[in-house]
């Protein structure tokens, strides 16, 4: 093989395992940290609660106001008060949406993140923030937002919900799939993929028969690592970007909406990216191509399969086929306008995955 690629590493530390919670004061000293604001959902106050007791005077207060695709307006509210409380850093604990508050103050304010994740969905592994303004999500990377130090302790993932923890490791899952034919894929980061893929697919089928199974949530958790730095190395395509127009336009439940959309997406891109078949093929259970497995693979986890079921409309169909299509980013194959609305036709209804355009 020949080999020709640009590869940066992003500066962060990781502290991995069952009961590294503890080790969270240790990561403030490495930082230098003295007061910071805990971030978190409104359902994971608990756990924000108890990361303030066990910081005592180093924390300056929870905010518990985080929700999916971060409204500017909550941004605005909390990077004030992160501002007036004196803050020096920010401590998130919980998915996507915490990280998300965390990342949009250090846009703003340069305030360091040290992430406790408790969902698959990889953000704390990612220069990627994003902001949702008048119902429309932009995305965009700078490596102030990226976490200074994550601390990854699998006991906090065991409440997470069986529905939730299937469609948030299929989250992870497309982060992967995208990096493997991503314009600037990597030889380290195509095996982080693959083993990223592997480690969530036997995992998932674990937790949803024993939602408690520590090594099943020790081996998602490492599984999203991997794939969280995929997403944090690679450029995404089509399948983010379908996403993220459905999440931001029509405030779709943002894994859920990645799982319905993951196999459509990947099928209509299968041809044109022989390389992510291969390794795909590799890392996931079953027979057929990897879309098919895939599709195969969440039928037996009970993960949602249309994105009617989750609320869209049909007459949305062409609003987000303009949307996707308006915008700029690689793909390994063109996206026609007639693609783009063939692929969220299946995806709306639930239909097996095919070829579009075969
Ligand atoms: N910037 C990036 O790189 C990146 C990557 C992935 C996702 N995201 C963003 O993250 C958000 C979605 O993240 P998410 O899917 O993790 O959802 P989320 O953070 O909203 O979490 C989903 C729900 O699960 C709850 N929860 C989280 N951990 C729990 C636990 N251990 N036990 C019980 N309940 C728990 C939360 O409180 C919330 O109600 C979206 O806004 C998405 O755009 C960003
Ligand atoms: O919405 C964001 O913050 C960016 C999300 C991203 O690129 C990964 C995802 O859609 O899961």
């Amino acid at each position: 093989m020949t080999y020709d690629f640009t590869y940066e590493a992003n500066p962060m530390r990781v502290r991995f395992g069952a009961g590294s919670l503890s080790v969270l004061a240790d990561e403030l000293d490495h930082l230098g940290l003295r007061r910071v604001l805990v971030l978190c959902s409104p359902s994971q106050k608990g756990t924000a609660e108890r990361i303030a007791s066990m910081l005592g005077d180093r924390c300056v207060g929870v905010r518990a106001d985080a929700v999916m695709h971060v409204p500017a307006e909550v941004a605005k509210r909390s990077s004030a008060e992160a501002l007036s409380l004196g803050a020096d850093g920010c401590i998130t604990v919980g998915g996507g949406s915490s990280i998300g508050l965390g990342k949009a103050i250090a846009l703003v304010h340069g305030l360091p993140i040290v992430a406790v994740p408790t969902t698959y969905a990889g953000s704390e592994m990612t220069p990627v923030w994003g902001l949702t303004t008048d119902g429309r999500k932009e995305t965009g990377r700078d490596i102030r937002v990226l976490p200074r130090s994550v601390v990854y302790d699998p006991e906090l993932t065991t409440g997470l919900p069986v529905d939730i923890s299937v469609t948030s490791g299929i989250n992870a899952v497309a982060h992967a799939v995208e990096a493997l034919y991503a314009p600037d894929l990597s030889p380290i980061v195509a095996l982080m993929a693959e083993d990223g893929v592997r480690a969530l697919a036997s995992a998932l089928p674990a937790i949803v028969a024993d939602h408690l199974d520590p090594q099943a949530r020790s081996d998602a958790l490492y599984g999203a690592w991997l794939c969280g730095a995929t997403l944090g190395a690679t450029t995404m395509s089509l399948h983010h970007k379908l996403c993220h127009s459905l999440g931001g336009t029509l405030n779709l439940p943002h894994a859920p909406t990645h799982t319905v959309v993951l196999p459509h997406a990947l099928a209509f891109n299968q041809s044109a990216a022989p390389g992510a078949v291969t390794a795909l093929s590799r890392a996931l259970p079953g027979s057929g191509d990897p879309a098919t497995r895939l599709w195969e693979l969440c039928r037996g986890l009970g993960a949602p399969r249309s994105l009617a079921e989750l609320g869209m409309k049909e007459k949305d169909i062409d609003r987000i086929a303009d949307d996707v299509t308006s915008r700029s980013y690689g793909n390994p194959r063109p996206v026609t306008r007639e693609a783009a609305t063939a692929i969220l036709h299946a995806a709306w209804a639930g239909d097996p995955p095919t070829d579009i355009g075969q």
